[in-house]
């Protein structure tokens, strides 16, 4: 087993997933969002991460955890600078709503390389491991590209990772029909439980919620 690898998990506690506020209540979302957690906290630790919460809030979970109410890429920023990452010292960031991550995807993430990158659907960055302490992130608005851009401009080395499990994140309606087809724990029984089914109509699959 690799050494284990500190990890940041960004987690927007007090105000989960907006974007799936036409398909689920706050509650839901929270809820939700709790689930697809436990599954990303359960895969890293299989994998030899070191999970740390970076939250916009406590929570009751026994992780470690730093409270951070700063917008995303400022508290991410902040750790990366705290932690000093080096090649004998690296760190990842794997965001909270990958809920399709295993433990063999994650471990992708301890390629060589100066900053590691794993692009999540609609230009987004899902993962990241960086052995540079100059390398700094800048989240949404196509942060993938802008990641590219920040390591060229620290002469940092990039090795991009193609992971279709952690290019899946749970950000909007049709991403539902995702973890209810290739999803197989705590996020994907969530929705089951929920009443949310797929709805293998003519084109792509999307979801139907009974009840
Ligand atoms: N600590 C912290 N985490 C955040 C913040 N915004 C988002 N996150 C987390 O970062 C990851 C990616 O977040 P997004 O998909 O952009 O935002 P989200 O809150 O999940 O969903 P939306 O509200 O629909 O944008 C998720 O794990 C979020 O919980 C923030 O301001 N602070
Ligand atoms: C955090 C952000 O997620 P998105 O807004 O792309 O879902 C990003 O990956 O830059």
């Amino acid at each position: 087993m690799a050494d284990p690898t500190d990890t940041l998990v960004p987690f927007a506690a007090d105000r989960p997933k907006t974007r799936l506020s036409d398909v689920l209540s706050p509650a839901e979302r929270r809820a939700f969002a709790d689930a697809m957690l436990d599954d990303v906290l359960a895969a890293l630790s299989a994998a030899g991460f070191r999970p740390r919460l970076l939250t916009t809030e406590p929570t009751d979970r026994d992780v470690p955890e730093t409270v951070d109410e700063r917008p995303l890429s400022d508290a991410v920023n902040a750790a990366v600078a705290a932690h000093d990452p080096s090649p004998a010292a690296p760190l990842a960031v794997v965001m909270a709503d990958l809920a399709l991550a295993t433990p063999r995807a994650l471990s992708r993430l301890r390629a060589p390389g100066d900053v590691v990158l794993a692009a999540g659907l609609g230009g987004g960055t899902n993962a990241l491991l960086t052995r540079r302490p100059e390398f700094r992130v800048d989240y949404h608005g196509g942060s993938y590209l802008d990641h590219l851009r920040a390591a060229r401009r620290v002469d940092a080395s990039v090795r991009e990772v193609d992971s279709r499990l952690l290019a899946t994140d749970a950000d909007e309606r049709a991403d539902l029909a995702e973890v209810l087809s290739h999803g197989d724990g705590a996020a994907r029984d969530w929705l089951v439980d929920a009443g949310f089914e797929l709805d293998t109509g003519d084109g792509r699959v999307s979801v139907v919620r009974e009840g």
